[in-house]
């Protein structure tokens, strides 16, 4: 047991302290701590790992913990930490044997408190050790049951049950516990994908094909976002799901294209890459400082064709003519819930009002996009999450009041082979489970000429 491996798991505890208090986001806490200590390759897997798996599981890891904590009012917040993420050692990781974990966690107890909260810390984890954890038989009821064993929020495990049913769920949130690929877009305009992968095998990646987007590749070992390919702009990193967008889009070269919501441009640079340098991207996004993370992206990416402004586009008809795009890119701001693999924090912050908050936001932004599209042009509305009524049902709405629009069910055909058999009428909603890429749902409308 070195010193190192201990300020990890101190390190993994003051992030979930940071995280919980809401200082940022867990990924941005994670890289500025790795930087920041110059961490290895295997104390940064270390860390990673406890910092989101104990973060993926807290729910069930509370459940566990409750009986076995006396007073849990007066623990103090970075002892529950403690003992969470060594429970999560001891459940969950095959590794680590549970004596380890529980010494590193009383010499960090005895060095953050004092000898009280050791004996304390000790006493919870060896009882624990000694008496098993807790039946989740118990209890009873099996939308409960599977928000406990999953940790995801009763409202959301209830939601899901009621639009998707309980198996389909089951799935979603069992895979929403398992560490995400890393998968990313090779720029076409700069190499190939063989080229490509043949670079990063040469840097001492370990790279293959995607199974389902022809120019994607998909990352087994290594983070590729630290790779010289990067820097030299022959990829983006990017999840498979959100590479559809523009399968749907199918923009031509030379034609005008409007990305309404556009930072950091995973999607811009995709359509200017597939428009291979002809034509305009108009790239818009509300905050400037993420206008600036689109120019970085483009300009990494060698692409010229992409024009960006800072902009709200609920007012983008006062600025951009009517009618004048050939086609037009709403990828709305979400409440991201297909996404929760990379994020797991948001599984206990997200509320369900802010489903209904968002799905108004997206209407007004279709409403306000819709009238820039030219007549025959096409209309993508696309989120990374998995709830009908910020998808189906925002796009049906939308339809109802706007009878020059139709849904283009040849969406399908421009689909990857892999993805067909999910459209549906011009619909597209991919659950995590069924690719191991994001939650995301695609829309494709047409204007009517
Ligand atoms: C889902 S993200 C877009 C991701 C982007 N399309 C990509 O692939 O990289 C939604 C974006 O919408 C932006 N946004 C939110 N409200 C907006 C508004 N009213 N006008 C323009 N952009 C907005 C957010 O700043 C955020 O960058």
């Amino acid at each position: 047991m070195t010193n190192k491996r201990k300020n990890v798991r101190e390190a993994a505890m003051d992030l979930l302290e940071a995280i919980e208090k809401n200082q940022s986001y867990s990924n941005l806490l994670l890289n500025s701590t790795i930087e920041k200590n110059k961490l290895s390759t295997v104390d940064t897997g270390l860390l990673t790992e406890l910092t989101y798996g104990t973060l993926q599981r807290r729910m069930a890891l509370d459940y566990f913990l409750k009986p076995f904590i006396k007073n849990s009012k007066k623990t103090e917040s970075w002892v529950h930490q403690l003992l969470r993420i060594t429970l999560y050692q001891m459940v969950y990781l095959d590794k680590i044997p549970d004596r380890a974990a529980i010494y590193e966690a009383v010499e960090i107890a005895k060095k953050r408190g004092h000898k009280g909260i050791a004996g304390m810390v000790n006493g919870v984890l060896r009882n624990i050790q000694r008496q098993g954890l807790p039946s989740l038989d118990e209890v009873s009821n099996p939308i409960e049951r599977l928000s406990i064993e999953t940790s995801h929020p009763e409202w959301l495990v209830k939601r899901w049950v009621n639009q998707f049913g309980f198996d389909k769920t089951k799935e979603m949130c069992e895979i929403n516990l398992t560490a995400p690929l890393q998968t990313a877009r090779v720029n076409l305009t700069k190499t190939t994908v063989r080229e490509c992968i043949e670079d990063l095998d040469e840097e001492g990646f370990q790279i293959e094909k995607s199974p389902i987007i022809p120019e994607a590749i998909r990352s087994l070992k290594g983070n590729i976002a630290f790779s010289k390919a990067f820097n030299k702009g022959l990829f983006t990193i990017q999840d498979e799901s959100s590479m559809l967008v523009s399968y749907a889009l199918a923009a031509n070269k030379n034609e005008k294209i409007l990305d309404a919501c556009a930072a950091p441009g995973g999607k811009s640079t995709h359509i200017a890459e597939k428009m291979e340098l002809t034509g305009v991207v108009y790239s818009l996004d509300l905050h400037e400082h993420k206008v600036k993370l689109i120019n970085a992206n483009a300009s990494r990416l060698g692409l010229g064709n992409i024009k960006t402004m800072v902009m709200d586009s609920r007012k983008a008809g006062e600025h951009l003519e009517k009618e004048s795009f050939d086609r037009v890119l709403l990828d709305a701001p979400c409440s991201g819930l297909g996404v929760m693999r990379r994020k797991p924090d948001m599984k206990y912050t997200k509320k369900e009002e802010d489903i209904y908050q968002l799905s108004t936001i997206q209407q007004n932004l279709l409403d306000s996009v819709s009238p820039l599209v030219k007549k025959g042009g096409i209309l993508v509305y696309s989120t990374c999450t998995v709830d009908k009524e910020e998808n189906e049902n925002t796009v049906s709405k939308f339809l109802q009041e706007h009878s020059e629009f139709d849904l283009d069910d040849t969406m399908k055909e421009r689909m990857p082979e892999a993805i067909q058999p999910l459209v549906t009428d011009g619909y597209l909603q991919i659950f995590p489970q069924d690719f191991g890429s994001d939650g995301f749902f695609i829309a494709c409308l047409r204007k009517k000429v």
